[in-house]
């Protein structure tokens, strides 16, 4: 069923991050079927097998060069140790790694933490951490429900990851210090097996992060306001300015950061622009 001939790419089999993956590469163009839950997938029309994986096996399968290319989380691959290029960031699946501790607890710093008992997904991260702090705790090491083990007596504090802070809050636990901030990545082995397929992938990719996080703004300005536009719209690369059949007006076709959207277009309107729209990219290369 894997041919050497294909990429293969090693994608989340379930977990927060398997759609997201699924979701990206269809975003990308790549057309596939999971078939019956199975461990592969081909992609149509491209040599690349998609490989379905535990999340956090994907970094040590790629060093190993069992995958071509991975998709998975960054505290994932520093966790495995795992000696791989990450190829481009998501912009998506952020969260941070950090020491926690109970509310009330007076303890300040995450040195103090040394000789106590930590509970956590992420042993490596954690000793490493310490040892640059000259601490080292009693680490147990869990899969999963880590913020349940101080209630359980099993530990003084935990390290494991925060997203919203909705299950710190539930568990009455605070962050004490942050080890690092982190999100979903594409990792690729050193091996450079399928170079040029590997290449075009990133592109793709690339593009559909790209048009995720920018619209395309249309608007019209008086040319004498020009300058002021520029401002308020700088444009990725720059502007583009087309000629309108009254001399004295441009129309301008600008990309502009999604989050920023509604803010540009009062300012803009401010400035003298009418027509403004927002358009929603599917995708783009630069
Ligand atoms: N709030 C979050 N909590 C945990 N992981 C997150 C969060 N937000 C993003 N991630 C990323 O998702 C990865 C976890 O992926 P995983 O496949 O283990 O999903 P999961 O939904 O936590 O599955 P499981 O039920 O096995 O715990 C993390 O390593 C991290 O990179
Ligand atoms: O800051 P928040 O938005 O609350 O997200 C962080 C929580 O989400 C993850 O747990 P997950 O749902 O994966 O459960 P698990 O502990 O079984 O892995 C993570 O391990 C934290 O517990
Ligand atoms: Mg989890």
């Amino acid at each position: 069923m894997i041919s050497e001939t294909h990429l293969r790419l090693g994608i989340p089999s379930k977990g927060r991050l398997s759609d997201l993956a699924t979701e990206l590469l269809t975003q990308a163009g790549l057309r596939f079927r999971r078939q019956n839950r199975g461990l592969f997938a081909r992609v149509s029309g491209l040599s690349i097998d998609l490989i379905y994986l535990r999340t956090d096996d994907i970094p040590t399968l790629c060093a190993e060069g069992a995958i071509d290319m991975g998709i998975t989380g960054s505290d994932l691959v520093e966790e495995a140790g795992a000696d791989v290029d990450e190829r481009m960031k998501f912009g998506v699946g952020r969260c941070r790694l950090a020491f926690c501790v109970p509310d009330d607890a007076p303890i300040k710093s995450a040195a103090e933490l040394d000789g106590k008992r930590i509970a956590t997904s992420f042993p490596h991260v954690t000793r490493k951490y310490l040892s640059k702090r000259d601490a080292a705790a009693h680490l147990v090491s869990l899969a999963g429900s880590v913020e349940a083990m101080i209630q359980l007596g099993v530990a003084d504090a935990i390290v494991d990851l925060v997203e919203t802070g909705s299950t710190l809050a539930a568990n009455r636990l605070r962050i004490l210090e942050e080890i690092g901030n982190y999100e979903t990545v594409l990792i690729q082995n050193h091996h450079k097996r399928h170079g040029e397929i590997a290449d075009r992938l990133v592109e793709r990719l690339k593009g559909v992060v790209i048009a995720r996080d920018y619209s395309l703004m249309e608007y019209n300005i008086p040319r004498a306001k020009m300058h002021l536009a520029e401002k308020v719209t700088p444009g990725f690369n720059s502007p583009t300015v087309n000629s309108l059949e009254d001399s004295d007006w441009c129309g301008i076709q600008v990309m502009v950061k999604r989050k920023d959207v509604v803010d540009t277009m009062d300012q803009l309107k401010a400035i003298g622009a009418t027509a403004i729209f927002e358009m929603t990219l599917n995708n783009c290369r630069l």
